[in-house]
């Protein structure tokens, strides 16, 4: 019969080389947990072996060693095989397919325990007293098939676990399960049958180990699969310790039922049950506290999102209120809105204008202190929350405002752009500093506004100024006046500039600097342009009609001037009047011309088509590129009257820079004409420096049509002036010689850059380039 059991085990050994060979083949987890089940494989088939062989060769002894004899060898064999078998377990739960790590293997090896110390109380209840359905045959002298029964229990508890959360595909796993299951009963079944020397027990159970290990060879083989992982505890249920507790409490009723008692295997599985379920019950709640602080990690990092704005990396608007409503000491809002920032958009693209928002988010960053918040709000809009009275956050500002000021170096080129900034300390910190920022943009953007408590009735006003507006052309409330432009050192007019009044019934005389902006932003501005205009150009048909030698001069939106037709329209009224157009200039101011440069010039050529002349007005008060001068299809330049009024330099001379923009503006063949003169002093600066038209308080302020007429009449007329030739087509193959010269009151700069441009050694007789007007008058004079 031993014989015939050791044939059996034969087909074992190929399974352990199938494990072996399969172990080699692979890597990782793979190659360890296959290395394990080949090695256990290979213990309980060598213990089997030994075992039945020992058995063999002691046959003939004399019965009573016979029996000590088959215990002794039952117990060494369970011994053996159950090693085998804790190797093949732990080979078990190490597949990739069974758990994703040591910790979930851990929970896995737990769980096993739950359903196999249910299994083993149920199978004790079974077995032992009253019910023993084994009756004699229950080897309770055989202690040595407790181990592997033990271990076959523990093997089927974890193909439980694996069958409920093994991997998916499961069936690998659990197939490698029951192998292993099967591979420890056998176990049992053959160390019981050599214990009582039941040769058919022992047979069935070494064809059965084979089976076992060809199921585990044969499951292995596919075991390596890519898995699909989920470690999610939502997953667990809880019917893997339910049903097994709901097992061992009826089997333990009915045990009880039927008069039995507890004895020490008995008490082992109930323990084993709950001290399984109470370590699970440990591990479960470190995983929830895990999956808790993930949870909150995560919720922490979502809400940081719903608080930042992604292109900067600074807080958006909800941070900054989060940040609002916290407490601390005495804060300041700084509200930051870029100018023109479209114009980026428009010419250079979208991701250009992102660029430029994230540097000024950047520089912004760099400029906090700690404690202090920087926020985009939106668009172009930014805030900065900082610690600190009144005065240091204007401070702030200003220092933000010459921070965000400098030129943005994206994609290979330089953008210049400048901000406005409104400040707020009290009250509606938000709303305060918006109004203060709405404010400086009013008053002409790249500036710092602090908020004051009249800013809400002064944009009331703008309210009532929009509506008004609306009706003051119907309403006849709209007039002209025209200051005249006179030719020096003569004095006498030679043109005029309209400008409009609008006195309201009720508000009164308005100041043209407080509705103009608002004329602007309402849109108005097209219609109330086309009304003066039309105005100016019918005052000038009658004037021209009554013979007197005049030109006129009126003002151009930047808005009216994006206006597709608006060349169109103004060759339709001069043609409409009989205007010559030479007659006519429009001034076009240097804000338009800081923004985008190539439709200017396409706009500004087409209004010159119609023969008007352009006129480049406030030039010197704010930015202004040399270049750009070269480029613009202008004929006037307008000396700001900030230029004329400067005061004495360290060179000594008054209005130092008059002179040098004269000389710039003759060289490029334009007519200068210098504005705001108010004192003799400064006419005579004027004249000095070559400049031979002039406006000003000194020449007269706007007056009524009548009133300019009068003064026409008293000149006696001179015949028909010859009119200025056009300025040739600006060269577009000359090298730029400078980039962008920030001219102002100042304007050192320009004055360091002249004397080194080879194009400006002017000669001493250029003062009359380009300008009749001086012309005549010099032979009058
Ligand atoms: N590139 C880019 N542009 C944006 C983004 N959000 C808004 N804008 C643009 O930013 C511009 C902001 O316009 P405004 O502030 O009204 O206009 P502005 O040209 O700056 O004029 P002022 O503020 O009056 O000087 C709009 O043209 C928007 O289309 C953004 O995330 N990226």
């Amino acid at each position: 019969m031993e014989l015939a059991g050791l044939a059996g085990l034969l087909a074992a050994v190929p399974a352990v080389a199938l494990l072996g060979q399969s172990g080699r083949r692979h890597t990782g987890a793979a190659r360890r947990a296959h290395l394990l089940l080949a090695a256990g494989g290979a213990l309980v088939t060598a213990a089997a072996l030994a075992g039945l062989a020992t058995a063999l060769l002691t046959a003939h002894h004399h019965h009573d060693d016979l029996v000590t004899g088959s215990r002794t060898l039952a117990t060494l064999m369970a011994v053996g095989m159950a090693f085998g078998t804790v190797t093949l377990l732990a080979g078990t739960v190490a597949l990739p397919g069974a758990a994703r790590g040591p910790a979930a293997a851990l929970r896995h090896v737990l769980d096993g325990l739950v359903i196999a110390a249910a299994i083993w109380f149920v199978g004790w209840v079974l077995l032992a007293r009253p019910i023993r359905i084994l009756g004699s045959a229950t080897p309770y002298q055989c202690a040595a098939v407790i181990l592997p029964a033990l271990l076959a229990v523990v093997g089927l508890g974890l193909t439980g676990v694996l069958a409920l959360h093994g991997h998916r595909p499961r069936r690998h796993s659990v197939r490698v399960g029951a192998g292993v299951s099967l591979t420890a009963i056998a176990s049992a079944g053959v160390s019981g049958g050599i214990c009582r020397r039941g040769d058919e027990l022992v047979l069935t159970s070494v064809l059965l180990l084979g089976a076992g290990l060809i199921l585990v060879a044969w499951a292995v083989r596919a075991a390596d699969r890519p898995v699909q992982v989920t470690g999610d505890v939502l997953e667990r249920g809880g019917a893997y310790a339910v049903v097994p507790m709901l097992g061992v409490v009826a089997a333990l009723g009915w045990h009880l039922a039927r008069g039995g008692t507890l004895d020490a295997y008995g008490y082992f599985g109930i323990s084993v049950e709950g001290l399984a379920l109470v370590a699970r019950q440990f591990l479960a709640l470190d995983d929830v506290r895990r999956y808790t602080v993930q949870l909150r990690q995560r919720e922490k990092h979502f809400r940081d999102l719903a608080h930042t704005d992604p292109l900067t990396g600074l807080a958006n608007r909800r941070g900054l209120q989060l940040a609002l409503k916290a407490d601390g000491g005495p804060r300041a809002l700084i509200g930051i809105d870029m100018d023109g920032f479209k114009t980026v958009n428009d010419l250079r693209g979208h991701d250009v204008g992102d660029a430029v928002l994230a540097e000024v988010g950047a520089r912004l960053r760099r400029n906090l202190l700690a404690g202090d918040v920087a926020a985009r709000l939106g668009g172009d809009e930014f805030a900065v929350l900082m610690h600190g009275d009144d005065d240091e956050a204007v401070l702030a500002a200003h220092r933000l405002l010459a921070v965000l000021g400098e030129p943005y170096e994206v994609d290979g080129g330089q953008i210049f752009l400048s901000a406005s900034v409104g400040v707020a300390s009290t009250g509606e910190l938000l709303h305060d500093a918006d109004l203060a920022l709405r404010y400086a943009k009013q008053r002409g953007k790249n500036r710092v506004e602090q908020y004051q408590a009249g800013y809400d009735e002064l944009l009331r006003r703008r309210g009532t100024l929009t509506g008004e507006l609306r009706h003051a052309i119907d309403r006849d409330q709209l007039r002209l006046v025209f200051q005249p432009v006179v030719a020096l050192p003569s004095m006498r007019p030679v043109g005029c500039e309209a400008l409009l009044r609008w006195t309201h019934p009720e508000l009164g005389p308005v100041r043209p600097d407080e509705f103009i902006p608002v004329a602007e932003e309402s849109g108005l501005i097209n219609r109330i342009g086309a009304w003066v205009l039309e105005n100016a150009c019918r005052q000038l048909a009658d004037w021209l009609a009554a013979g007197h030698d005049i030109w006129m001069s009126v003002n151009l939106s930047p808005k009216e001037l994006h206006n597709a037709d608006y060349a169109a329209q103004v060759a339709d009224i001069l043609t409409e009047l009989g205007v010559p157009p030479q007659r006519l200039v429009l001034e076009v101011t240097e804000h338009a011309v800081a923004t985008d440069m190539e439709e200017l010039v396409r706009r500004l050529a087409e209004l010159r088509e119609t023969g008007v002349r352009i006129a480049l007005d406030d030039f010197g008060a704010g930015y202004s590129s040399l270049t750009q001068l070269r480029t613009l299809p202008v004929d006037i330049l307008k000396i700001d009257h900030a230029l004329v009024a400067e005061p004495e330099s360290r060179t000594g001379t008054a209005a130092p820079l008059v002179d040098v923009v004269v000389r710039l503006g003759h060289r490029l063949g334009l007519e200068v004409l210098a504005e705001g003169i108010g004192t003799p002093a400064q006419r005579g600066v004027v004249e000095e420096a070559g400049c031979r038209l002039g406006q000003g308080s000194l020449f007269g302020w706007g007056v009524p049509a009548e009133h300019l007429e009068s003064r026409l009449r008293a000149l006696r007329p001179t015949g028909p002036r010859p009119l200025p030739a056009p300025r040739p087509a600006p060269t577009a193959t000359a090298p730029a010689r400078s980039q962008l010269v920030r001219l102002g009151p100042g304007m050192r700069q320009l004055r360091a850059l002249l004397p080194t441009d080879p194009g400006f050694t002017a000669p001493a007789g250029d003062q009359n380039v380009g300008s009749v007007d001086s012309d005549r008058e010099m032979r009058q004079g």
